[in-house]
């Protein structure tokens, strides 16, 4: 799952993770992360995913980060937004695109990074209230995850998370989305945070519907406070 993978799906379209309606799970759950208005949310690896109008909707500012370029122009063109377009200081290979709803009374802003995320700082994003994982996680191999997650709590500072993972037999389908257990969530998140699964639902996989797959939410707050 390099670059040139991720590149090619949004190239030619294959792109059957993004959902054309909010996420059902984060209007649910958004309470648990009791976020006051204004707060500054990190999306990673936020493709062009809707939720994050959502999430300036309802009062806050938006961080995401994606690889693919593309992606991040499709995102402001849907949604009528003419960003401005901003060079890393220090990496001329990243930049970010940022923008504001139009026809809102108040302006939240929506800042999308394009780059690794691996090839960020805490101090590009800056500070950052709670992060919302939808099929972040589950997109990256094994063997980058540990990395992902030591990220995600670097640049986010520990901040509280709402999680959303699918859990199904890994022989049965290749992945992406790969399959996470609950004992992998431990292993991945439980030195930084506490977790509490808020909801393990039986789900359907768009690339294999016959099979069964269990969604799982988690909220994930910082073991410290
Ligand atoms: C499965 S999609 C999910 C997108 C979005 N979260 C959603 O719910 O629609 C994963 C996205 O992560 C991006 N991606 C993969 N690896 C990345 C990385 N290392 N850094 C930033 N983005 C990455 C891909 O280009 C893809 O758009």
């Amino acid at each position: 799952m390099n670059s040139e993978f991720w590149q090619a799906r949004w190239q030619e379209g294959r792109i059957g993770f993004h959902q054309s309606e909010v996420n059902p799970l984060l209007i649910k759950y958004i309470n648990h992360l009791d976020l006051p208005v204004g707060s500054r949310i990190f999306v990673p690896l936020c493709g062009k995913s809707i939720d994050m109008v959502w999430l300036a909707e309802q009062g806050h500012e938006v961080v995401g980060v994606e690889l693919v370029e593309s992606a991040v122009q499709e995102f402001f063109a849907e949604h009528n937004i003419s960003p401005t377009i901003y060079q890393h200081t220090d990496n001329p290979a990243n930049k970010y695109y940022q923008g504001q709803l139009s026809g809102q009374s108040s302006k939240q802003t929506i800042t999308l990074w394009v780059a690794d995320i691996f090839a960020l700082a805490a101090d590009d994003i800056g500070a950052i209230d709670a992060v919302y994982d939808r099929a972040a996680l589950i997109a990256l191999p094994a063997d980058t995850r540990p990395k992902y997650s030591d990220q995600i709590q670097q640049l986010s500072h520990h901040a509280s998370q709402l999680l959303l993972t699918l859990n199904y037999d890994q022989n049965e389908w290749a992945g992406p989305p790969f399959s996470i257990s609950p004992d992998q969530i431990l292993q991945y998140y439980s030195d930084y945070y506490q977790i509490a699964e808020l909801e393990g639902e039986p789900a359907t996989l768009n690339a294999n519907p016959e099979m069964t797959v269990t969604e799982h939410v988690w909220l994930l707050d910082d073991k410290r406070d």
